[in-house]
């Protein structure tokens, strides 16, 4: 039996970081992935095919020109779908192309198989022809990620019922799309569909949408999706989804009955350790098959078997999955990790994009801190009308006490992009006086926390304390 110092189930972001930062540190390392390729959900059904068909879509269909030529310009008239997969297919040979590259250079080795538990520091491989392999591991991180949640009342049917996975397999665009449930997931299809002329609606349980965004982000996003006829219908649960003369009928608890060409079922996704054989270890996961670690090593209650990425929960991102996985690597082979910064930014690749680093406006409340906001609109900067915008905003918060940016909030073009600006500066732990003071590119919609950085200076004032006491105290 082959033994190694760290054994990786599932090459997704969480494994793959893992792996690589093992094996720089001169460690025996071995990744298995039960997929086809490597990668995991993040290359071959998650992140980059979802980011690369909204990319399509937003350059076939012109989108970004639309504030000059109007909401009936478009770049390629009839779109359909082998247009979205020609570039997908490409995107997705590129991502495992750099992948596998690394993984050989750095000396990781990879099997292709199913992983499960035969005790702790064993573990038995099934291989696609049938072959089984047994290998050993003095550490084994899990990073199997998550699969869509497929409850059993609904037809799925591969073709027009469908989860998030399904969604890249589609053989023609529907006219008619009901979304069901209004999480990221949900919410970055719908808009896609409906930039490509798709008629969206929609359905949610909650009477809101995407909580952990700042209300007026979400305010101004949920306008811009109305303004475009979206239908959103939130405080509603699906009653059934059933396929009527071709169509599917989606029936709501309160009677209402919408038709349409395909239904995307989007309700959320769960851990995919059902075939580990995770009692062999002793170990169990929740309802929704997420693991419990310890939040600073990622060790799981078997000190030596680390869990990394989205089969621990929230955040449930790709890029920290890679940071999950780097620092559980490093706790295994007894290397010590700094702590992470306190803030990192989440993205929604909706059309338009959602950015968001730090505290809301209401988790600033719940905490009682005095505040000031700041706002740019994307219309106010030269960037702005170069390119055409109508919408976009940039909202920051600053303490009254310190004057320190607490959150960067936006919702527009390059949001995803501009983000890391108000980040660096929230983790450095600058004041609004960072923006007041410094020259921003012009014309850039980077101007824009300029503008909100003014905004907000004006009205908290000038700074009391005098420019040499502040360089004293810093
Ligand atoms: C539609 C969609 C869009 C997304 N968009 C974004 C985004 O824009 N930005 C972002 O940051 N995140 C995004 N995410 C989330 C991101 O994809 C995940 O956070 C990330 O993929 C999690 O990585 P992971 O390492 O936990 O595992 P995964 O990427 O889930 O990979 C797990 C791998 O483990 C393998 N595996 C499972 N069980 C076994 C076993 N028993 N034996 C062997 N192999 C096994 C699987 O085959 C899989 O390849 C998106 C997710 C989805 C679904
Ligand atoms: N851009 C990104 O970073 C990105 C993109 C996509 C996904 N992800 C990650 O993937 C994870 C999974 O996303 P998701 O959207 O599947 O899950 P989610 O848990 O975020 O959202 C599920 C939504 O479905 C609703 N829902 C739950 N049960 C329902 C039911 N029975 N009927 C109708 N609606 C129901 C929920 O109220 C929620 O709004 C997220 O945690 C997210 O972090 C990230």
């Amino acid at each position: 039996m082959n033994m190694y110092d760290l054994v990786v189930i599932g090459s997704g972001p969480a494994g793959r970081r893992a792996a690589i930062q093992a094996a720089k540190l001169d460690k025996k390392v071995l990744v298995i992935e039960k997929g086809t390729r490597v990668g995991g959900v993040s290359v071959h059904t998650g992140t980059i095919p979802s980011k690369t068909l909204r990319e399509t879509a937003l350059n076939l269909t012109g989108w970004r020109e639309r504030g000059f030529y109007g909401r009936s310009y478009r770049v390629k008239q009839e779109i359909n779908a082998d247009d979205l997969r020609r570039r997908l297919l490409i995107t997705l040979d590129h991502e495992v192309e750099v992948l596998e590259h690394q993984f050989s250079r750095n000396r990781v080795h990879h099997l292709r198989g199913k992983a499960h538990f035969i005790d702790a520091h064993t573990i038995e491989v099934i291989k696609e022809d049938g072959e089984v392999l047994h290998v050993g591991a003095t550490a084994v991180l899990l990073a199997v990620g998550t699969r869509p949640f497929r409850p059993s009342h609904i037809p799925f049917d591969g073709s027009s019922i469908i989860d998030s996975d399904e969604i890249l397999e589609i053989k023609h665009l529907p006219r008619s799309l009901v979304v069901i449930g209004a999480g990221v997931i949900g919410i970055e299809y719908a808009t896609i569909f409906s930039a490509l002329d798709t008629a969206v609606t929609v359905i949610e349980p909650r009477d809101t949408m995407l909580d952990f965004i700042d209300k007026e982000i979400v305010e101004d996003f949920t306008y811009q999706l109305r303004d475009r006829n979206m239908k959103l219908v939130f405080g509603q649960t699906v009653e059934a989804v059933e396929k009527v003369d071709g169509k599917c009928r989606v029936t709501l608890k309160n009677g209402r009955v919408i038709s349409a060409e395909m239904v995307l079922y989007a309700a959320g996704r769960v851990g995919a350790v059902d075939s580990l054989n995770l009692q062999a270890i002793g170990l169990e996961a929740d309802n929704r098959g997420r693991l419990k670690v310890n939040p600073e090593t990622f060790q799981t209650a078997v000190p030596h078997i680390y869990a990394a990425g989205d089969v621990v929960g929230f955040p449930s991102l790709a890029s920290t999955s890679m940071e999950q996985g780097r620092i559980a690597a490093r706790h295994a082979v007894g290397a010590p990790s700094q702590d992470p910064p306190q803030y990192f930014p989440y993205g929604i690749y909706a059309v338009p994009e959602i950015s968001t680093c730090g505290l809301t406006e209401e988790e600033v409340i719940q905490r009682g801190i005095p505040y000031e906001t700041g706002i740019a609109h994307f219309r106010e900067t030269s960037r702005g009308h170069i390119m055409g915008l109508d919408s976009g905003m940039l909202k920051m918060i600053f303490s009254l006490k310190t004057r320190r940016l607490l959150g960067v909030h936006i919702v527009g073009e390059g949001a995803t992009e501009l983000v890391h600006i108000g980040q660096a500066v929230l983790n450095l732990k600058g004041t609004v006086e960072y923006f007041v003071e410094n020259t921003f590119n012009y014309p850039t919609l980077a101007e824009a926390y300029k503008i909100a950085g003014l905004d907000a200076w004006n009205r908290m004032g000038e700074l009391k304390v005098e420019k040499q006491e502040r360089k004293a105290a810093e």
